[in-house]
């Protein structure tokens, strides 16, 4: 049995604890896992002390009746007394939770996240954790930071444990950025779609792609926390200080005080926009942006670049991500391409590796 505390039911969070009660009810979980405690920023449930599983029918409303302050302490030490395996799920993009991760570890908790800013942060604190978990026996997957539920990190990490070489990995990290450039600068006009540049970011905050605040998907710090994850998978020493990411929110816009009031003037910048595709068509290019890791020629980067039509990353369709590994086993590169954002495939990262620590833990 695996006992589970998920911090953070927002978009993710929930769609998680949906796809949990569904398999749970259809009794079709490979292992057995039950939910034992909840937080948001505000309350959090602890189970009692036999670690019943919360019962999850109108959970939403009884996290605000029975709820208590959250306190992480509380909510570590609790589900560290649990007599069987125990893992914390962080659904927050909160960084006050990312720097618990060491208590969690220390407590004996694994943990699973969607959370790119432990892996992508300060690199001494992200060597630190990776140490303590080696230490102390803790599995940490967070298959979801990268590609949302696609095999990103998973391969990435039996690439190089199985001792290939990271040639280059070459992609379209950014579910949100994909949509918004495979609809706003399709490789074949779509008769009569007229949607604008800040329309299509509306769209896509809509469908659950962004992130919580869509300037961290248009400043290009998530794909750039991407490609620092997959770098020091791959090895090196990337650093969010020092990778060239190319800022897409326009100038006048990057000083506005929060989300709203951006995707407010958002329709501003919409004639910018327009250029840049402009000048991209004249040239029978199309915009993507795209993220490399580049450990042979320390030339990792985050751009936005006018491709040919032809080219692969081009014909991306939706939401779609491509990453693109080229190592020294497969010179012509080993693709991996779907939906890379979403409450439903992000969800379905967290819970696979939910699944693979209960496998890994069992004995
Ligand atoms: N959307 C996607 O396609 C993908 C998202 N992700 C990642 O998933 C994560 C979650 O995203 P999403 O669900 O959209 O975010 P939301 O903003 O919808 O939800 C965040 C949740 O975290 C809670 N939270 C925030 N701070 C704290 C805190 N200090 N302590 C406890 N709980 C806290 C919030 O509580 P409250 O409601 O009280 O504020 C809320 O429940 C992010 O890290 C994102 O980058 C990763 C891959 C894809
Ligand atoms: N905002 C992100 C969500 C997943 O990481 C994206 O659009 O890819």
């Amino acid at each position: 049995m695996v006992n589970v505390g998920i911090i953070g039911v927002g978009l993710v969070g929930s769609e998680l604890i949906n796809q949990l009660t569904a398999q749970i009810s259809r009794r079709s979980l490979p292992l057995p896992l039950k939910i034992v405690a909840l937080a948001n920023s505000k309350v959090q449930l602890l189970s009692n002390t036999n670690y019943d599983a919360i019962d999850l029918d109108g959970w939403k409303k009884r996290l605000i009746s029975h709820g208590v302050s959250t306190d992480l302490s509380a909510f570590t030490t609790y589900l560290a007394k649990s007599p069987d395996v125990a893992v914390v799920v962080d659904n927050t993009s909160n960084q006050d939770v990312v720097d618990f991760y060491p208590e969690f570890i220390k407590a004996g908790l694994h943990i699973v996240t969607p959370n790119k800013k432990a892996f992508s942060g300060d690199l001494g604190f992200y060597k630190k954790i990776v140490d303590l978990a080696r230490e102390k026996k803790v599995l940490i997957y967070h298959e979801s930071t990268v590609g949302a539920g696609l095999p990103v990190i998973n391969t990435l990490k039996d690439l190089v444990g199985t001792g290939d070489e990271i040639v280059k990995i070459e992609g379209i990290f950014s579910g949100t950025l994909s949509y918004l450039f495979n609809s706003f600068s399709p490789t074949e006009e779509t008769a009569g779609d007229t949607k604008t540049f800040s329309d299509i970011v509306r769209i896509a905050k809509e469908n659950g792609y962004t992130e919580p605040d869509p300037r961290d998907d248009l400043n290009g710090v998530d794909v750039a926390r991407k490609v620092v994850i997959l770098g020091r998978l791959a090895g090196i020493d990337l650093s969010l200080d020092t990778l060239p990411v190319e800022n897409m929110v326009p100038e006048p816009l990057r000083a506005v005080a929060s989300a709203d009031e951006f995707l407010t003037k958002l329709p501003d910048c919409d004639d910018h926009f327009d250029q840049l595709k402009k000048a991209a068509q004249n040239n029978n290019k199309v915009l993507r942006y795209v993220g490399a890791v580049d450990p042979v020629n320390g030339k990792s980067s985050v751009s936005l670049l006018s491709l040919s039509t032809s080219h692969p990353f081009a014909s991306l369709k939706g939401s779609d991500n491509i990453i693109a590994f080229t190592t020294k086993r497969f010179p012509n590169p080993l693709i991996i391409q779907g939906a890379g954002a979403g409450a439903a495939v992000t969800a379905f990262g967290i819970f696979s590796d939910l699944i693979k620590i209960a496998e890994r833990t069992s004995s």
